[in-house]
């Protein structure tokens, strides 16, 4: 398998990156963060999530969000909906699609959704029902496709099974959440290969957390086998409220770096993209988490 000569990126900073910061963020921040976002080149932003508030406060502005962006032509500005309830609020905004997220572990589907894998299937197909009515394409997401902070190990298998139900249910990509980072190259190409014995490389993606540093290493792993789409947060910004000590998406920065160091094309500007980054890490008075960004910077000012 030769590696991609294109990769799309998808931009999970104002959601994924955002939602767990304990201090509320104005919608005009996550907004400005989302217009800079789009002007370096990015053409997938997930810009927030319609989830329970009272589980994920800091997402609870998000119909501001949507009703603020000025969208920029060929940008998707996607959202989380964990159930029918957030796909009408979805809908409501103007997302361009949604995205539905399951688990490989059963105690984290508890822990993160409040019920058993089976019961989150049940609950996105009159989601994937109605978005197929509105003309919304509908993304999948599978956490702890390598390990679970309350069950460990997770079986390749589980995930290759998850994965499928969810492209048959008919989602057009499945991004492969390694949720607690705990994957190494070894371990992500396993699960990897198990799941392309299901799935094709072209409907994949993976969604890798930098926890234990290994994201991109598991990301030069992902696209020798094929994978050509990546996730990753501006700033590194991020960690999931229902995983305990997870750090932050890979960061954009970090990923754009090597690819171009790679020649592989993904239409984003780094230095506009670093510029994004500056920006958010000064407005909630936070460290930047990507290790391209802060070389650069201090390049710059230097
Ligand atoms: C799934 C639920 C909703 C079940 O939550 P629940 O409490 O079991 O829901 P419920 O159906 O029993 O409803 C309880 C109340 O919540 C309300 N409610 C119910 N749904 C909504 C909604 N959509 N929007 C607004 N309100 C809602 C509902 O109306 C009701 O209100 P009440 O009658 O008490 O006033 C909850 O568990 C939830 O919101 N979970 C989401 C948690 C989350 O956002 N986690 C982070 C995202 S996943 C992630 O980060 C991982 C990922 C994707 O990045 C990949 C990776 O890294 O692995």
């Amino acid at each position: 398998m030769s590696m991609p000569k294109k990769v799309r990126i998808v931009e999970v900073g104002p959601r994924d990156g955002l939602q767990n910061e304990a201090t509320p963020i104005s919608a005009d921040t996550k907004i400005e963060l989302i217009h800079k976002l789009s002007e370096a080149g990015h053409c997938y932003i997930e810009s927030g999530s319609f989830v329970n508030p009272k589980w994920v406060p800091q997402m609870a502005g998000s119909e501001a969000v949507f009703e603020g962006i000025q969208k920029k032509t060929g940008v998707e500005y996607a959202a989380l909906t964990p159930n029918m309830k957030g796909y009408e609020r979805a809908l409501a905004s103007g997302a361009d699609e949604v995205a539905i997220f399951a688990a490989a572990s059963e105690a984290f589907s508890q822990k993160n959704t409040n019920c058993s894998i089976a019961e989150s299937m049940e609950r996105f197909a009159p989601i994937i029902e109605a978005a197929k009515r509105d003309g919304l394409k509908v993304r999948g997401y599978v956490s702890c496709v390598v390990g679970c902070p309350y069950e460990g190990d997770i079986d390749p298998e589980k995930v290759a099974e998850i994965a499928e139900k969810l492209i048959e249910a008919g989602c057009y990509e499945v991004s492969l959440g390694d949720t607690i980072g705990v994957g190494t190259p070894a371990s992500v190409k396993t699960m990897l290969n198990a799941v392309l014995k299901k799935i094709p490389a072209e409907k994949l993606a993976v969604h890798l957390h930098d926890t234990y540093g290994q994201a991109l290493a598991n990301i030069y792993a992902s696209l020798e086998l094929g994978i050509a789409v990546v996730d990753s947060s501006v700033a590194g910004l991020g960690g999931c409220p229902y995983a305990k000590g997870a750090s932050g998406n890979v960061a954009s920065e970090d990923v754009v770096y090597m690819l171009n160091g790679l020649g592989i094309d993904t239409g984003v500007n780094l230095d506009k993209l670093i510029q994004a980054g500056d920006f958010i890490c000064k407005a909630i008075d936070r460290d930047n988490g990507s290790k391209t960004a802060k070389a650069l910077l201090a390049k710059c000012e230097g």
